[in-house]
């Protein structure tokens, strides 16, 4: 299946925010400059820059409609663009170095009318910060490490040991972007058609499970090597995972992602993402492609004010590579 897409670059922040307010000091801008000063300024996406795009469809499960009444996690189902990634705004970084992870996975479910809307997870299961003003300064730091001063990141992972464990201790390095499990982190409230909401936060779960690289494969691993095994892999099969809702209890919180939820919490299954083929993979369509976390419609809004200055600030980014 070969789709033909035009991907409007129509910039929805405002989309799904429900009253969530941002107070957050550093503007969009400011953002993707901290993003450059980490990771160079290269004029590819600011983070998640080396990644690839896959095509194929999501069928709702039955199970969904009790969480939300969101048109694409109801009926037959859509036809889905994901785009992979590695971390770091490096476009040509090597797949096994510790920096490219985590991993990214975004998913745009093509709606009806040239409509969309995103689901954009990484395969650590919380953030390094609470706040865009925190994950601001932490860039800095970075970019200062990078330039020879160690000591403003030293100073931040030693009052933030939240963001040392988020620097020291990601997965191995996965066989493939098909056998890591993703997660979307922010927070977001669920509405169903009686009126009922929950709080909930993505995951996506392969089929495959979970499988990891040895140290001595890594070290002889191709610095391309998920590039090259995820199309052996789509050639020969079908790629599955499973989208979950994690739903908090009271008392779980909602506006902090560097804070994971427990495992005991319920998951929901909203249904299950399918991966049939490679898409083009242009230069253009790279560029075009864009995903923002707070692309929604009726059924799901924003609960976590991060989501907010997320949406203003993808799309700075997006102007930057055009
Ligand atoms: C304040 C917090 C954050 C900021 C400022 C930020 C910023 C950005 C920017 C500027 C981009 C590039 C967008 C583009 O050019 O298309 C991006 C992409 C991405 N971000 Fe974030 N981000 C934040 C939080 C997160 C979180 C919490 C996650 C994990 C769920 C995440 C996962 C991703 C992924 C996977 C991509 C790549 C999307 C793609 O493939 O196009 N980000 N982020």
């Amino acid at each position: 299946m070969v789709l033909s897409l035009s991907f409007a670059l129509t910039v929805r922040a405002q989309d799904g925010n429900a009253g969530v307010e941002s107070k957050t000091v550093a503007s969009p801008v400011q953002m993707v400059q901290a993003l450059n000063s980490a990771f160079g300024a290269h004029h590819a996406r600011a983070v998640h820059a080396k990644g690839i795009i896959l095509q194929g469809s999501f069928l709702p499960a039955a199970s969904a409609s009790r969480l939300t009444r969101a048109t694409h996690l109801q009926g037959k189902g859509e036809a889905v663009v994901v785009r992979f990634s590695d971390f770091t705004g490096i476009p040509d970084i090597a797949d096994t170095v510790g920096a490219s992870r985590p991993r990214g996975a975004a998913i745009k479910f093509l709606l009806p009318d040239n409509q969309s809307t995103d689901i954009v997870l990484h395969s650590f299961n919380g953030f390094p910060v609470a706040t865009t003003d925190e994950f601001r300064t932490l860039l800095e730091a970075i970019g200062s490490n990078g330039r020879g001063d160690s000591a403003p990141l030293g100073q931040f992972l030693n009052t933030h040991p939240i963001a040392k464990t988020f620097l020291t201790t990601q997965k191995p390095m996965s066989t493939s972007w098909a056998t890591l499990s993703f997660f979307g982190v922010n927070a977001f409230k669920l509405t169903n058609t009686a009126g009922e909401t929950h709080f909930v936060r993505y995951q996506l779960v392969p089929d495959a499970g979970e499988h990891f690289l040895s140290k001595a494969q890594v070290s002889t691993a191709n610095p391309n090597y998920l590039q090259t095994e995820i199309k052996q892999r789509v050639a020969a099969a079908p790629i599955v995972f499973k989208l979950y809702a994690q739903v908090a209890e009271p008392g779980d919180v909602i506006e902090n992602p560097a804070v994971a939820w427990p495992d005991s919490r319920k998951r929901v299954l909203l249904g299950t993402l399918t991966l049939s083929n490679m898409a083009p993979n242009t230069v253009a369509e790279d560029k075009a492609l864009f995903f923002n976390p707070n692309n929604v419609h009726d059924g799901i809004s924003v609960a976590d004010p991060m989501l907010v200055d997320r949406a203003r600030t993808y799309p700075v980014s997006v102007g930057e590579r055009q």
